[in-house]
């Protein structure tokens, strides 16, 4: 977390948000205006109190006493018309430059490289996106506009005391300091106590959404007592952080009272005196205006103590939010060449990455996959496979060496081009809540359902999908649950084989199916490597076999290339040892 800021007011972030303020200025002058009215209005009813008295309750002069109670009534109509709209557009412009804010962080996040998400916590890019954004809008529904409103009428009902009488004033000003003084204090403390509670709402986000992913390894290692109890401590520590501020808010509030309602009784008892005195400047109409004054003086100001948190509150959040979308964490896209279709010819040569500084992942690899051909990459676990195919869609930049598509550097490839003509299909299939057409298509609008079933059946898997209730438009909902691993495996090569890309790359799932679905699944594969450079990460000897060329990777490094039967035929090499412990049951079976 940032380190609190000591200053009340960050008059740059503010700055900042005014810039989003900008299409929104007529409300915001509208505002302004409203701001002003709604101070000078607040002040003129005990002002025209003060003559009614003075005039005709205490004179018992009937004329006249009509006209001031009309006046009032039009001030309290206007007064009410104008807290509306105040109201009404005061969150109106909270909202929508919040909506403004919240599709730029958005924005932002969709084109974040994956380095960013690998040391992210999506819990508090969560809180980000979402709590944090009602908090700005806070500022300007809530926060703002209101303090703002509460100095002005501050500011008009202290002119108007001194106006009326600078004597009564006196005792208004000295006790002022001292609530004042009250208010400072308080401020600064429910600001630390704010971010306390900020800090543990997004662990809290973080902690439920991990832990709602999770839920089936939580279960299956009964673990749910444990993570209870971390649940606790969290819920603990929040809850600590919200009562704070209460306990400051019921230290404040009384306090604030105490002090207001000593000074009315001051006022009440040497404006009183001098009220029966003659010659006293102080009327009864006087004395009645200050004693309605009074808590106009001391209840904003309690109440500005209370949107100074809802601004602060704001601030943090505020300031969280900027830091995202000022994190330049995209992948360079400065590449110019726009890949219509390629033709599929890739080289690696000598290609170093590390996804950790100084951890070398891949150790200057070089390879190369001719036009339409399909190789197998096969390795132990953690040898570097999935990393190639992270790098030839640049989900991560490489250090060095060249990955080249078509004798073209991928990094002079215009990134959303390079995409489209490389179709992934990942090992853990990732599907939304939504209808299986949805998930195949991923709302591309050119795609059409004919076109996805014309796929579907070109692969052999339509009429699967027509055994599903509803069939296309079968909803899978939250990340698929309603379909088998085999199953979801099935739509993923579709969603890939629907985009007719130049170059496929398949991550073969190692859970095992069933038998009927790894037919489907074999001659899926088949389908869609077919005529088109296909680089897989296989671990079914069926699809190992077919591949034009096998390369054999461990610990970063190719150890070796060729074909299924060249590789066997290598005396203690890799493959043929790796075939003899992995394969060869599956092939005997
Ligand atoms: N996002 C990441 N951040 C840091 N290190 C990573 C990341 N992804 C992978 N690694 C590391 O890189 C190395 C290679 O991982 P990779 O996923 O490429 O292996 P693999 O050969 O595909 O393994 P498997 O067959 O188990 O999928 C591993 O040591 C792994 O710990």
């Amino acid at each position: 977390m940032s380190k609190p800021k000591e200053n009340i007011f960050d008059f740059k972030l503010f700055k900042r948000l005014f810039e989003y303020i900008k299409p929104y200025k007529v409300v915001f002058s509208g505002l302004v205006i409203l701001v002003v009215l709604l101070a000078v209005f607040s002040a003129a009813t005990p002002y025209i109190t003060k003559f009614a008295i003075d005039d005709s309750i205490a004179v018992k002069a009937e004329e006249g006493f009509l006209f001031y109670i009309m006046i009032m009534l039009a001030i309290l109509i206007l007064q009410t018309v104008f807290q509306l709209l105040f109201i009404y557009y005061a969150s109106w412009l909270g909202q929508n430059l919040v909506m403004d804010v919240r599709v730029k962080l958005f924005d932002h996040l969709l084109r974040f490289k994956m380095k960013y998400y690998d040391n992210s916590s999506v819990g508090v890019l969560i809180t980000r996106a979402v709590t944090d954004m009602e908090r700005i809008a806070d500022i300007f529904g809530q926060g703002l506009f209101m303090i703002i409103r509460d100095l002005l009428t501050m500011s008009v009902v202290f002119g108007v005391m001194v106006y009326t009488n600078y004597k009564l004033s006196g005792i208004v000003f000295v006790m002022l300091p001292l609530l004042l003084y009250a208010t400072r204090i308080f401020q600064k403390y429910m600001k630390k106590a704010f971010e306390e509670v900020r800090n543990e709402v997004s662990n809290l986000n973080s902690f439920v959404q991990e832990r709602l992913t999770g839920m089936k390894i939580l279960q299956l290692f009964t673990r749910e007592a444990i993570e209870l109890k971390n649940f606790k401590e969290i819920n603990e520590r929040h809850k600590k952080g919200w009562v704070k501020t209460v306990w400051y808010n019921s230290i404040f509030f009384p306090l604030a009272d105490l002090v207001s309602s000593v000074c009315i009784g001051l006022v009440a008892w040497y404006g009183g005196l001098n009220v029966v005195l003659e010659g006293s400047s102080v009327s009864q109409g006087v004395l009645v205006s200050f004693i309605m004054y009074i808590p106009m003086l001391f209840r904003p100001l309690r109440q500005i103590a209370d949107k100074f948190n809802t601004l602060q509150m704001g601030m943090v959040a505020a300031t969280r939010v900027f830091k995202v979308i000022d994190t330049t964490s995209q992948i360079d896209d400065t590449g110019t060449h726009v890949a219509d279709a390629f033709k599929g010819h890739i080289t690696f040569d000598d290609v170093h990455f590390s996804y950790v500084e100084d951890e070398e992942v891949l150790k200057g690899i070089s390879f190369e996959v001719k036009a339409g051909e399909t190789i197998a990459i096969v390795g132990a676990t953690g040898a570097g496979k999935s990393t190639i195919i992270n790098l030839l869609n640049r989900f991560y930049e490489i250090g060095d060496g060249v990955i080249a598509v078509d004798g073209i550097n991928i990094k002079d490839v215009t990134l959303s081009s390079l995409r489209t003509q490389i179709a992934v299909v990942l090992q853990d299939v990732f599907l939304f809540a939504d209808t299986i057409l949805n998930n195949i298509t991923l709302n591309h609008p050119e795609i059409t359902e004919e076109q996805v079933q014309q796929a579907a059946k070109d692969i052999g898997i339509h009429d699967f999908i027509m055994t599903l209730p509803n069939g296309y438009h079968y909803n899978v909902k939250e990340r698929g649950v309603m379909l088998s691993s085999g199953q979801r495996q099935l739509i993923s090569f579709l969603r890939a084989y629907v985009t007719n890309p130049s170059i496929l790359v398949l991550d073969e799932a190692t859970s095992s199916v069933d038998s009927y679905s790894e037919q489907l699944i074999q001659n899926a594969t088949d389908k869609i490597t077919k005529g088109r450079t296909s680089i897989v990460i296989a671990h079914r000897l069926a699809t190992i076999k077919k591949a034009d060329k096998i390369i054999v990777m461990e610990a970063g490094e190719i150890v070796e290339q060729g074909t299924h039967k060249e590789l066997l035929k290598k005396e203690n090499g890799y493959y043929k040892n790796l075939y003899e412990v992995q394969f060869l049951q599956e092939e005997v079976a």
